[in-house]
Order: C-alpha cells, then structure tokens, then sequence
C-alpha cells in the first residue's frame, strides 16, 4: 500500500469541510477527487501531503509523497536544466534527461525558468515529478496551462509512473486522458453541519 487515509477529517480557515474520508493507493493506481468549488480537494490533498495538520483520523504514506499544487515553485533565475537538477539533488537523484524529454523541454533546457511561458513552466513543475523518485504524486488541478499536445504528454507521463510502481492523486476539473484512474466524489464527503475546527495551522 503506498498510502492509505482513515476516516480523516480536514479543515481550512477554522472550519471542518470534509469529514471520514477513508481511500487507499496502491501500486499502479491513480485516483482522481472530484467535487465543486470550494468543497476541500486542495485542503485534502494537503493535508494528507503533511503540509496542514490532520485534525482527526490518519493518513499512512505521506513520507514518499511528490507534491505539485498550483504554485510552481520554480526558480526563476536558474535554467530548465538547473530547476531540475537543482530538485534532483534535493531528492538525492541524478538523471533529468527523462524528465526533460517527456515533457517537451529539451529545446528549452538552457532558457532561465523565469522567461518561460505560463504552459512551459507548467510543464517544468510537472517535469520535477519525474526526478523525485517519490512513489506518489499529489497532483492539484496539474493541466492548468497547459495546451492539448500537453496534456496528452503529461497523461504518458502520469501512465508510465503508473506502470513503474507509483501511484498518483489528483485533483482536476477535466478529464485528464487517463482511463484507468478511478474517481472519488468527494461530495460524500462534505459536512452537514459545519463546526468550528481545533486548528487551522498550515505549514507552508
Ligand atoms: N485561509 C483560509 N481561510 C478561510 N477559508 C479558507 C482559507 N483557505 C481556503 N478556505 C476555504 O476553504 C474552502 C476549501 O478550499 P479548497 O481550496 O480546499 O477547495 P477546492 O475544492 O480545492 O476548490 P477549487 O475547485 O475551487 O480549487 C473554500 O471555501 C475556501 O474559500
């Protein structure tokens, strides 16, 4: 099991959203969360990220975790090249060259990051998953951006770290052309009542 949440409880701004949401990813397995505006997916993905604090159940996994939210987090002073190389390091990897081919940015390898196009530094965020070596990848609304040629790499890229033993969770809007990733409607999810929550501290 690469990771597995239990009847957990999330809460932003002081408020519960999401309450006994319970999944598990295993090997080979996308799950995309589904759910209108404002409903929690981004705070669900962040907290079982361990960037906001779980308010009541568990979440078992969350240290091989690769997380991509909406802010690129990219350096814009340095290279393609080097924002890779820069997050390889980090992740105690060394080869960027798959990453930088199967997101379309050889020909922009030696382009700082901060003259690339909105798409282009999408695809460079997305490009950082690869050389992780996490096992999973929280991705949240990851085809912002991006244009459909895109898209359709950063599928491939999703299904062939599916086929190597990762698993991905996915917050998206649209359908990211991936068949076999199951859906969880996190509307089930939703409380009733709202309460207020013992904590809304986040670690950014
Ligand atoms: N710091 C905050 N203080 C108060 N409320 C907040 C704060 N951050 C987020 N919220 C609220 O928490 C709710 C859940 O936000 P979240 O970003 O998780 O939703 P989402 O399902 O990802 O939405 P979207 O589909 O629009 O991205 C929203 O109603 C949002 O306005």
């Amino acid at each position: 099991m690469i990771l597995t949440a239990n009847n957990l409880s999330v809460s932003r701004g002081g408020v519960t959203l999401l309450e006994n949401v319970s999944f598990t990813l295993s090997e080979g397995q996308a799950l995309i969360v589904r759910g209108p505006n404002g409903l929690g997916k981004t705070t669900l993905l962040r907290t079982v990220s361990g960037l906001q604090p779980v308010e009541e159940g568990s979440v078992e996994g969350e240290d091989n975790i690769a997380y991509a939210g909406h802010a690129d987090g990219l350096k814009a002073t340095l290279t393609v090249t080097e924002n890779l190389r820069f997050w390889a390091a980090i992740f105690g990897t060394s080869d960027i060259e798959p990453a930088l081919e199967g997101f379309d940015l050889i020909q922009l390898r030696d382009r700082l990051a901060g003259n690339l196009s909105a798409g282009q530094k999408r695809r460079l965020g997305l490009a950082r998953l690869m050389v992780t070596g996490r096992k999973l990848w929280v991705l949240d609304e990851p085809t912002v951006s991006l244009d459909t040629a895109s898209v359709a790499l950063f599928a491939d890229a999703v299904r062939r770290h599916l086929a190597t033993g990762g698993a991905a969770l996915m917050a998206t809007h649209i359908d990211l052309g991936i068949p076999e990733a199951e859906v969880l409607d996190l509307s089930q999810f939703k409380v009733k009542a709202p309460k207020l929550s013992q904590s809304d501290e986040a670690f950014l």
